[in-house]
């Protein structure tokens, strides 16, 4: 669905990815893990097309991506920096972008994210008066509002409680489910190795392995990991 070939990000004289080659399948939910600096959020902001890379490129259904938009439109995206504004409420917040997504019967849409993400009780809350778990589900709510078919998710889970957490995670198995394509990044080891089909270990910008989930037991990968993060 989505290939990725040579992708290559340089700023200044750091490259921060190289030559990065990765394919997508769709209704595939593939992990992203890595040290901190390794490039994973990079990654995720070339192909939500949040960023641009300086080589390669990146093809979507086999044909390459020029503007960005056809693939913009069918992404949602949860990033630490979730494009929300601070003054409006959560529900001013999601009009927004539910008018800029196009999203049909928009009220009827909304109140249907605020109650999959439990946030009903904050929808005239203005954002910055959130808490930082609650900010994360107003992310995740923007995210899902006009049903993408692709999630690229940065560190989905952090600040959640515990019952929101499971919530979160149904929320994403069910999408999962109905065939949305899932890019996930995280430092949870054992959420990606409940949720993800497949998990590739970016580091110092180069992607180093590849792992099926149901064949590599958590625990010998935790060992493998650390010691291909730590050189060895
Ligand atoms: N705009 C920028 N200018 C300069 N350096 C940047 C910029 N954006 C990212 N970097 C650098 O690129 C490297 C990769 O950053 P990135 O955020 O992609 O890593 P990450 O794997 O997501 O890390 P973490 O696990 O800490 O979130 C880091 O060394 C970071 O300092």
């Amino acid at each position: 669905m989505i290939r990725l070939e040579n992708i290559s990000k340089v700023i200044g004289h750091r490259s921060i990815l190289r030559k990065v080659d990765l394919y997508i399948q769709q209704g595939e939910w593939l992990g992203i893990i890595g040290q901190n600096g390794a490039g994973k959020t990079t990654l995720l902001k070339i192909i939500a097309q949040l960023s641009r890379s300086t080589g390669g490129r990146i093809l979507y259904r086999e044909q390459p991506l020029d503007d960005g938009s056809v693939l913009k439109k069918e992404i949602g995206v949860v990033l630490e920096a979730s494009f929300l504004y601070s003054h409006l409420t959560v529900i001013e917040n999601l009009e927004f972008y539910g008018k800029l997504y196009d999203v049909d019967h928009l009220r009827e849409r909304i109140m249907e994210v605020l109650e999959l993400l439990g946030l009903e009780h904050a929808r005239k809350q203005i954002f910055c008066t959130l808490s930082k778990g609650m900010k994360q589900r107003v992310s995740i709510a923007r995210a899902i509002l006009h049903q993408p078919r692709i999630l690229l998710l940065d560190e989905p889970f952090d600040g959640l409680d515990e019952d929101t957490l499971m919530s979160v995670k149904r929320l994403f198995t069910d999408l999962h489910k109905k065939r949305t394509t899932i890019l996930m990044v995280s430092h949870a080891l054992e959420d990606i190795w409940e949720l993800c089909g497949r998990v590739a270990v970016l580091h110092e910008g180069e992607i180093i392995h590849e792992y099926v989930t149901a064949l590599e037991p958590l625990d010998a990968i935790r060992r493998k990991y650390c010691r291909v993060t730590a050189g060895g």
